[in-house]
């Protein structure tokens, strides 16, 4: 038999032995379920009132909502204890205190019908309710409600007061935005997002095209009547006026158009009374909350805020405080932000949609903006803890982490958090993702050594005649 010829990778492959290459790869996948396993066990939950972890005391009543694995609505005395929890909801989105009577509540919520019946002949669908709950008795009242025929898209995530007997409807199924008047149950006014915006771009038609998440009723100042309304999927925020349809003029941000907006969620407007026009909303795909400033007839940002925690935030209201108040989505947490940008408070939430704190009214109403406020701005890249790993300077694991967010597109990655247990960060990520790539090349390996041991051997499609 001929001598093969050397290669200069002879040395390496005699000093890592099979033996040797399989407890590396064991080591690997005991490292990788260890991570797993503790994060696991550290699991955040709050699928029943017992598991809600309390809050940090603070001067308010504050109402966080979930949608997602969890649909929950939780209230939170000033003192940090559960003072109400309910989750017979499939998903609960946006909720609002009732003005004069900031311990009742009014919410959108969503039921997902999973039986074929006379409410559903295709299940899945969905029943949207306007609801009220008494924080102190736990009485709940449904307001106005609505079978839809589709449970994917097929949620209002907001509705907004304008008097007694009116809300201001969102309406994600058919891409509108609707006045209804709750006691006769007459749609007065209807906004269809069609008129103004092509079903060629957004989301995909008829699936889940525009999926307008938020609308708010202006009251006061030079917008005063005015419907806001936040188009996700066009990354725009736009103004309504009931008689002329879009103000195409206002418009804050445009389809694609990434650097300003990402599919936002939640906007509050800032009227001059308090430093506006402003408007306060979560980046959610950039994972950042902003501001942005109305200045000589355009949007200018005036304010962000970002950590390196802070994924696919969802809920920004500025408080009378000057604090922020941030849903941090898949951060899995709520948090209140303090005029520097110092985490004043915090509390753990599996998947938050929203929070509220009740006394301040809805949403921003009371807070000024950053511009009167002076608000410090803070990305990320700042708030990095200088947590480099270590002495060496290396940090493996935060590369990899830094390398899947880049690597993925940003829907991507967030749609994996949302579908991924609660437990599941970017470590545990990287930990399962070098795992499966470290049992691959194991499986991979194995399967070679067989089949050279029964003496069939692998070459390039390309070699030189009469090599080995
Ligand atoms: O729970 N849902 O069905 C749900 C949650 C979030 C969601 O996306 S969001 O951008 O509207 O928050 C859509 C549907």
């Amino acid at each position: 038999m001929p001598d093969r010829p050397r290669s200069s990778l002879d040395p390496v492959r005699s000093l890592l032995s099979r033996n040797r290459l399989r407890v590396a790869f064991v080591v690997v996948l005991v490292l990788s379920a260890a991570v797993v396993a503790t994060a696991s066990s550290d699991e955040i939950s709050t699928a029943s009132r017992a598991a809600v972890p309390d809050a940090p005391p603070t001067e308010n009543h504050t109402v966080v909502t979930e949608s997602g694995r969890a649909g929950t609505i939780t209230a939170y005395a000033p003192d940090g204890e559960v003072l109400y929890y309910n989750n017979t909801r499939t998903k609960y989105f946006d909720a609002d205190p009732v003005a004069g009577d900031p311990l009742t509540v009014e919410y959108t919520a969503t039921d997902t019908i999973h039986t074929e019946g006379p409410t559903c002949s295709e299940p899945p669908c969905a029943r949207n309710v306007i609801e009220q709950v008494d924080l102190e008795t736990g009485e709940v009242e449904v307001l106005y409600e609505r079978y839809d025929y589709k449970e994917t898209a097929g949620e209002w995530h907001d509705a907004d007061r304008i008097n007694e007997t009116h809300v201001v409807v969102a309406d994600i199924v058919a891409d509108q935005v609707f006045v209804v008047n709750t006691e006769t149950e007459v749609v007065e006014w209807l906004w269809d997002a069609q008129s103004e915006f092509p079903v060629e771009e957004g989301g995909p038609y008829p699936e889940d095209w525009a999926h307008i998440n938020d609308v708010e009723y202006i009251e006061e100042g030079e917008m005063s009547g005015t419907i806001m309304a936040s188009l996700r999927n066009q990354d725009q925020v736009v103004f309504l006026d009931r008689e002329e349809g879009l103000l195409e003029d206002w418009t804050l941000g445009s389809e694609d158009d990434y650097d300003t907006q990402y599919e936002q969620h939640n906007p509050d407007y800032i009227p001059e009374s308090r430093g506006g026009p402003a408007v306060v909303v979560a980046d959610s795909e950039n994972g950042r909350v902003q501001e942005f400033q109305r200045e000589d007839g355009e949007w200018t940002r005036s304010w962000e805020w970002s950590d390196d925690r802070m994924q696919w935030p969802r809920d920004a209201d500025r408080l009378p405080n000057g604090n922020t108040l941030i849903t941090d989505t898949h951060g899995n947490r709520v948090i209140e932000v303090n005029e520097s940008g110092a985490i004043v408070w915090q509390v753990e939430s599996t998947l938050p949609y929203e929070a509220e704190r009740l006394e301040t009214g809805a949403e921003s109403e009371g807070g000024r903006s950053a511009q009167a406020l002076d608000l410090e701005s803070r990305t990320a890249a700042e708030s990095d803890d200088g947590d480099d790993g270590g002495s060496l300077g290396v940090d493996p694991v935060g590369f990899l982490e830094n390398l899947i967010e880049t690597l993925l597109p940003h829907r991507i990655y967030n749609a994996l958090f949302f579908v991924a247990p609660v437990w599941m960060g970017a470590t545990e990520f990287v930990a399962v993702g070098v795992a499966l790539l470290t049992g691959l090349v194991w499986v991979g390996l194995e399967c070679r050594w067989r089949l050279r041991d029964a003496g069939v051997g692998f070459r390039l499609p390309v070699y030189r005649r009469g090599g080995d």
